[in-house]
């Protein structure tokens, strides 16, 4: 997948693919998987060894029960029924003290797996352009981020830990059924053979009926995370009681799919229950009826079996559970790979510069238009600002300023054309050197919980408190702290709204002025400031940044006479 867009809910997550496609999508995913298995092979090596001496401390006891009914109880040997039941009992503390410390060790392993599968898909998030984002609902990123991955991993873990733990059992079981009566184990070897074949009949139905449900859950998740975001919006539309009804309206139809996935769900593991206790009936009444017409069958032995084929029903019911989750699964494994395959729209290192020589700025046949549009947003651009100018971005809302910004921080490559500074195409910058020199303050700042000197330091942690306090004081945020009774300390709240539109435009600017940049753009980062505040804001801006680049962009009109250069961007002229 090429573009930064996921699937639309609803959608088959493996639609338009071929089966050798669908193959090598799935066998990236499980090279994906492995590396993060491969550091935990240690831990799951141990808990494999630790399952296999709890089975062989449970397959122990039903046979201690034949040997204390018949050798013990019959015989009616006092000494041989302490021993045997001492056995028992040490056994069972055995297999409780083996188990305990191969949870122990299961839990960390599989926590620590499913936390650095998270990370890498966090980080490769995190590299996407904005554009994936606007396109993006944010509960269904979450529910990949947790839902799925989380079952993947559970899947990737416990399910083949429990798959081996299970077959082994069962081998076992049906090896020492097969010792006690071969014909009771014929008997059972058909009632799982039914069970196959009725689950056969369930399996797709519970695989379409998971991705429905899935779906249903993706839009409540999607829905809460936009209306909390929005819950200011909604107060002043008085559309509360809408909002609610529309929730109530999606929680219907996550039930009924849920439902329907559950009743699915709980024919396909109770049937296998049933027909096991089923068969136990059918050992009792069977062997009793051999027993009383003089077969060679012993009463201990009939308990042994019976005990057995009980055992034999978690093991089963793990496997066939298993099936089950493995339909679900493959589900969630469709929307992680979604994530993972998505490409940011730019090479992270596509370029040699280390370092952003200082210089104009020269920009040349510039083209650009959004991925999946016709319209050129950019035409053909051209303009040059010199070194340290101090530049008007104007034009009217929609003719590409925020779009020239983006190419200038590379959220995105133009089509054609470029944009260099002092002599260096942007393309041939390291990302990360061209974003430590180009800072960008948007319209609309981001801040994080935390308090005021924390979102300042938010991209430069390691900066004086006196550099802290000189940007705080250029970009009037002293002003307001100084009413705040903690200060710089105070808490900005959930995404800064414990401050106005403006104070929290003042941290941002603050937050760009500490990282020195060579070139700072203010993409209405000032609208909400009063025009005193923000012309003193550039006239302190210019004194703290001697020699760098200061780009205002703003369609609200501004004094010329303030800036080296004013370029429009719907003639692409000057002023
Ligand atoms: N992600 C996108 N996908 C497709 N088209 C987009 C996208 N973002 C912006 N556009 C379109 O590109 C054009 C330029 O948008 P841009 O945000 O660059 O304008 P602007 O000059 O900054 O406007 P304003 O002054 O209102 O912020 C607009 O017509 C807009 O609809």
């Amino acid at each position: 997948m090429s573009a930064e867009a996921l699937r639309v809910a609803g959608a088959t997550p493996t639609s338009g693919l071929t089966a050798q496609g669908e193959r090598e999508r799935l066998s990236a995913l499980y090279r994906w998987l492995w590396k993060f298995i491969r550091p935990e092979l240690p831990a799951f090596a141990a808990v494999l060894l630790l399952s296999l001496l709890a089975v062989a401390a449970g397959l122990g006891q039903p046979y201690l029960t034949k040997a204390l009914i018949d050798d013990g109880i019959l015989a009616r040997d006092r000494a041989g029924v302490l021993e045997i039941g001492a056995l028992m009992v040490g056994l069972a503390l055995t297999a409780l003290a083996i188990g305990f410390g191969c949870r122990r060790i299961h839990v960390a392993a599989s926590a620590r797996m499913l936390h650095r599968m998270r990370e890498s898909l966090f980080a490769h998030v995190l590299s996407l352009s904005p554009m994936f984002f606007s396109r993006t609902r944010q509960g269904d990123l979450l529910a990949r981020l947790e839902g799925d991955l989380g079952e993947v991993q559970r899947f990737a873990v416990d399910a083949v830990l429990s798959a081996i733990n299970s077959t082994l059992t069962l081998i076992g079981t049906v090896a020492l059924l097969g010792l006690l009566s071969p014909r009771l184990a014929l008997f059972l070897a058909v009632l799982i053979a039914v069970n196959s074949v009725v689950l056969s009949w369930v399996k797709p139905r519970i695989e379409s009926l998971s991705l429905r449900a899935r779906d249903a859950g993706v839009d409540v998740s999607s829905f809460l995370v936009e209306k909390l975001a929005a819950v200011r919006c909604i107060q002043t539309h008085m559309a509360e009681a809408r909002e609610l009804e529309r929730l109530q309206g999606l929680h219907d139809e996550v039930r009924g799919r849920m439902l329907a996935l559950q009743v699915f769900g709980y024919f396909g593991g109770a049937f296998p229950n049933l027909v096991l206790s089923l068969a136990v009936i059918g050992i009792f009444v069977g062997g009793s009826l051999a027993m009383i017409g003089g077969d060679a069958l012993t009463l201990g032995t009939l308990v042994a079996f019976a005990t057995y084929v009980q055992r034999a029903s978690a093991p089963l019911h793990g496997l066939m559970g298993l099936y089950l989750q493995w339909q679900r699964v493959k589900v969630g494994l469709g929307r992680v790979e979604e994530i993972r395959c998505l490409r940011p729209a730019v090479a992270a290192m596509s370029g040699n510069a280390e370092k952003l020589p200082a210089g104009e700025l020269v920009v040349r046949d510039l083209v650009f238009s959004y991925p999946d549009s016709q319209r050129e947003v950019l035409s053909g651009l051209n303009f040059t600002i010199p070194a340290g100018a101090k530049v008007w971005f104007r034009g009217a809302s929609g003719s590409g300023k925020s779009t020239f910004i983006d190419l200038l921080h590379r959220h995105f490559d133009p089509e054609s054309g470029s944009i260099s500074i002092g002599g260096i195409d942007l393309c041939d910058v390291d990302i990360s050197v061209l974003r430590r020199h180009v800072v960008v303050v948007a319209q609309e700042p981001v801040l994080f919980a935390g308090s005021i000197v924390e979102n300042i330091r938010y991209a430069c942690p390691d900066a004086t408190q006196e550099d802290m306090e000189r940007v705080a004081l250029a970009a009037g945020v002293l002003d307001f702290v100084r009413r705040l009774p903690d200060g710089l300390d105070a808490q900005v709240g959930a995404r800064g709204a414990a401050l106005s539109g403006g104070e929290k435009q003042r941290v941002a600017l603050a937050r760009a002025l500490l990282l020195k940049p060579a070139v700072l753009v203010i993409d209405e980062g000032t609208s909400s400031l009063d025009a005193d505040l923000e012309q003193r804001f550039l006239h302190a801006s210019g004194a703290l940044l001697p020699g760098a680049m200061r780009i205002v962009v703003s369609h609200r009109e501004l004094a010329c006479d303030a800036f080296d250069l004013v370029i429009d961007f719907q003639t692409v002229g000057s002023c």
